[in-house]
């Protein structure tokens, strides 16, 4: 708890930072935002509801006191210093507000991330009149948006939200899974009524329409995991990808026996085999190499045509990755030199194709994950360089770019369908937005293992299972849920969730065996030196100060 003294000067310092705000010079609507249909939204059930009590134990877990009176925070920095398998709930709850935001908005993919933040509202918190782009250093915010994660009445008494004036609603009350977005401009000043009893949760979130500063927030945080991913305690026995036999893993002869097996089933099954022979671009060190393929998606045919598109590709990551182990590094900085102009050519394209095309996987391109032209219409419009091949057994056809993840290319990995429109071929692809996503999946599929290593052994982590087998049972109800990182404008893309793909590892395949129960096995006998610490860290949910 803060003492007297110091909440008086945070008290101090909030009025008078309160009492600047109408005052600031700053507040001018970004240009590409000064004719929009609407400069504010509001829009119910944009998470389920099942993703917001997950997230308020997230914030439970890792907030901490500090950065105004009666209010704690978790930045996404936070969670992930803090506690990195707690990631992918705010991963998914972050992505679908950003689909919401360009939805409503018609920001077509343009908008990046620039601040994410659980935000919790204790008795007595309150903001006045203020807009969000209100000091120099805050310029680059051009976007708000705020969902709320717990119910007014239930859990909190007032904190309601008021515009104003401008365009209805001019008040919004807080409830689970409602968001409001606005521009970050003086179009919109706004505050926070005083919450009256209980804590108001909920997820706050900043765009920007830099391209710089909509790295920054990504790069921190891909910055941390690769780190963690490169910790030893975390070193996993990296089965050799298929056909680099060369690069056998290092865990002496147990590894060898496991590729040998490997290499035998090869032979009747043709995922791998597939895998194999498309030559993917394999995702960073110390991985899990037998799961995280990472390849632009394609015909079978071209796969193997062109291998050496593949291979620079691979180069690139393996550069790429290089850079993020650098010191002081600034990753794909000058990537994004030309951001800004090929971005304006994405929205013009993203106008004119009848389909909507996805700007991260722009940016994926800019990372060195993707190395194609493969002749999209879309997907050339946007890059001109790239172009990546309709999604046909994994969703409706986008014409965008992807990355594909072939999970557990052996088509072991059961619970995992095709996604909506599949045609029940057995290679899944997953559909990966960001590098970071991709690391996110990797950390929170490295969680999970040593979950089910944990199983008999940890009451706590025992519990924390219970909690994702009902968010499993909870998306069941519709293909979109069930693929739900969130699906784009028109639901033109399903996404698989960071949660099937950490089941497809943690079920065992029907069929018995195959190289992904070995990799299980061999994966959580290590996990499970790490897993003390994990249950430690994992007791903390549901704490309060
Ligand atoms: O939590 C809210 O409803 C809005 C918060 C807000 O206006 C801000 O953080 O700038
Ligand atoms: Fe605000």
């Amino acid at each position: 708890m803060l003492g007297k003294k110091r909440r008086a000067e945070y008290e101090e310092a909030d009025a008078e930072r309160q009492s600047r705000d109408l005052d600031a010079q700053h507040g001018s609507a970004h240009p590409r935002l000064e004719n929009l249909a609407r400069v504010r939204s509001v829009e119910d059930g944009v998470v389920p509801l099942e993703l917001c009590r997950e997230l308020v134990m997230v914030y439970q877990a890792v907030s901490t006191v500090g950065y105004r009176p009666h209010v704690r925070s978790a930045t996404i920095h936070d969670v992930v210093t803090a506690a990195p398998w707690l990631l992918p709930p705010l991963a998914r709850a972050r992505h679908a507000v950003l689909c919401a935001v360009e939805a409503a908005f018609g920001l077509g993919l343009e908008l990046g991330l620039e601040f994410t933040g659980l935000i919790g509202w204790r008795q007595g918190a309150a903001l006045g009149w203020h807009h969000d782009a209100n000091r120099e250093y805050l310029s680059r915010r051009h976007m708000s948006a705020v969902l709320y994660l717990n119910d007014q009445g239930a859990d909190f008494g007032g904190g309601d939200f008021r515009f104003q004036d401008g365009p209805e609603p001019l008040r919004v009350s807080p409830r689970a899974g409602r968001m409001v977005a606005y521009t970050a401009d003086a179009r919109n000043v706004h505050c926070v009524e005083p919450v009256a009893w209980g804590e108001r949760v909920a997820l706050t979130l900043w765009f920007t329409l830099e391209p710089a500063a909509a790295e920054e927030e990504d790069a921190k945080v891909a910055g941390v995991l690769e780190q963690l991913l490169a910790c030893p305690q975390l070193q996993l026995a990296v089965l050799p990808p298929p056909g680099a036999r060369d690069q056998a893993g290092q865990g002496g002869q147990q590894d060898l026996d496991q590729q040998q097996q490997q290499e035998e089933e090869k032979e009747d099954d043709p995922g791998l085999a597939q895998a194999d022979s498309s030559g993917g671009v394999w995702l960073g060190r110390g991985l899990p190499d037998t799961m995280y393929l990472l390849h632009p998606r394609q015909p079978e045919a071209q796969a193997q045509a062109q291998p050496e598109v593949q291979a620079e590709a691979e180069s690139e990551v393996r550069q790429e990755q290089a850079e993020l182990a650098a010191p002081g590094r600034e990753p794909a900085r000058e990537a994004h030199r030309d951001r800004e102009a090929t971005s304006t050519a994405a929205g013009t394209a993203a106008q004119q194709a009848a389909e909507p095309v996805d700007i991260r996987a722009q940016r994926l391109r800019e990372l060195g994950l993707h190395a194609r032209a493969s002749g999209a219409a879309a997907g050339e419009a946007a890059g001109g360089s790239g172009g990546g091949t309709a999604g046909a057994e994994a969703g409706p056809a986008t014409g965008s770019e992807c990355v594909w993840v072939h999970a557990l290319a052996a088509g072991a990995g059961a619970g995992l369908e095709p996604a909506a429109g599949g045609t029940g071929q057995r290679s899944v692809g997953l559909r990966f937005g960001s590098l970071t996503e991709a690391l996110l999946a990797t950390a929170f599929t490295v969680y999970r293992l040593g979950c089910v290593a944990a199983d008999a052994a940890s009451e706590a982590a025992a519990a924390e299972m219970g909690l994702w087998g009902d968010l499993a049972a909870s998306t069941e109800a519709t293909p979109e849920e069930t693929h739900g990182l969130g699906t784009r404008a028109g639901g033109a893309v399903a996404r698989l969730s960071l949660q099937q793909l950490a089941e497809s590892v943690a079920v065992e395949p029907q069929r018995g065996g195959g190289p992904l129960r070995r990799y299980v096995a061999a994966a959580t006998a290590q996990l499970r030196r790490q897993l003390p610490e994990w249950v430690r860290l994992g007791s903390l949910l549901g704490a309060c100060d």
